[in-house]
């Protein structure tokens, strides 16, 4: 193809000028020859020594893992368009037409985003007390331990032992920016303590309870990563705790079964303090059940609340909504 030759020392010069012409041709890799550069061009220019030579096209890099993935054609149009990424591990949600295919599904990932290290596909749903799911190694390394960072904290966690959302950090960082300082807060549920260690930079004290021997073993080591030592880890049924201590903020991060811990949340919070409640709704009604719920708790506690604000965190499942709602405990 034409191209332009050039001394060395005149080739950024040149290339700048090629540029604003309009006629520099996109996709090929610049030569070298010696102590010339050659530029691929789409027409003539005058004033510059002109030559024909051959150029090697540069690799376009792809967008999406399903720009180069190998399935048939009757299974691409339910190729996912995205994935959670924890750290350097990603864990992609496959039906079930497209299993045979996730190895390849894993390595297209790998190919395309070089800083994943590990696939995984989701092989259950969020399940039992610990709410963790079965995994499926799809590509890359057998590993599941990996350091995230969101929020500007630092949290390592093994995606198979414990709970983590990187969904969630919107959220936190909503919670945070709510939160004042020195304010004593109880994390009910803390996992590997993502709410906990950031709103440590605020409060005064955070008290991070879970059940799962394997969050607060990470909680603690999170704690030390991001030298978070006014968060208190507890290992253990949140019941046992609750009431023992007097919070000015009240995390609840269990929406699946929140609304049976209520009763510990008011009891712990102190007169005038707040309580961040999560749930699961309907789409056509998200609020009301749980909004009930919240009533009918203080009402048995001879306490009465009220209602700050209400929202959808994130879709859950088809017309689902994962649902926060944030109200005042008043004794
Ligand atoms: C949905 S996860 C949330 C974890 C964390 N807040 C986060 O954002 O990643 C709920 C956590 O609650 C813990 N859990 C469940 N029942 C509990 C209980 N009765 N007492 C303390 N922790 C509990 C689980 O082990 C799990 O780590």
């Amino acid at each position: 193809m034409l191209a332009v030759k050039v001394p060395k020392r005149e080739a950024e010069k040149v290339r700048r000028k090629l540029i604003e012409l309009g006629v520099l041709a996109k996709g090929y890799a610049v030569r070298r020859e010696g102590e010339f550069v050659l530029f691929p061009i789409t027409r003539e220019v005058e004033g510059l020594e002109l030559v024909e030579a051959e150029f090697e096209r540069l690799e376009k890099r792809p967008h999406s893992y399903r720009e180069v993935v190998d399935v048939p054609d009757d299974v691409r149009p339910l190729l996912p368009s995205s994935f959670d990424i924890i750290g350097d591990i990603a864990i992609i949600e496959l039906p079930d037409e497209l299993i045979p295919y996730g190895n390849a599904i894993g390595e297209a990932i790998l190919k395309v985003h070089r800083h994943i290290k590990a696939v995984f596909a989701k092989g259950s749903k969020v399940e039992g007390e610990y709410r963790v799911r079965e995994l499926i190694h799809l590509a890359g390394e057998k590993r599941t331990e990996t350091l995230h960072r969101e929020n500007g904290i630092r949290l390592r966690l093994d995606v198979a032992k414990v709970y983590f959302s990187p969904r969630l950090a919107t959220e936190r960082m909503r919670i945070f920016k709510k939160a004042k300082s020195g304010e004593v807060v109880f994390d009910m549920f803390t996992g590997v303590g993502p709410y906990s260690i950031l709103l440590a930079r605020k409060a005064k004290l955070v008290f991070a309870c879970d059940l799962n021997p394997w969050a607060v073993r990470y909680l603690e080591e999170n704690i030390r990563l991001n030298k978070a030592s006014n968060v208190v880890p507890i290992l253990g049924d949140v019941r046992k705790v609750a009431g023992k201590l007097r919070a000015d903020r009240v995390v609840m991060n269990l929406p699946k079964f929140a609304d049976r811990f209520l009763k510990e949340a008011m009891l712990s919070v102190r007169n005038g303090g707040v309580v961040h409640y999560y749930g699961f709704g309907p789409e056509e009604d998200l609020y009301s059940e749980h909004e009930a719920r919240i009533k009918a708790v203080a009402r048995e506690l001879g306490f009465s609340v009220e209602f700050l604000e209400r929202r959808k965190v994130r879709p859950y499942a088809p017309r689902q909504f994962n649902i926060a709602i944030d109200f005042r405990v008043l004794k």
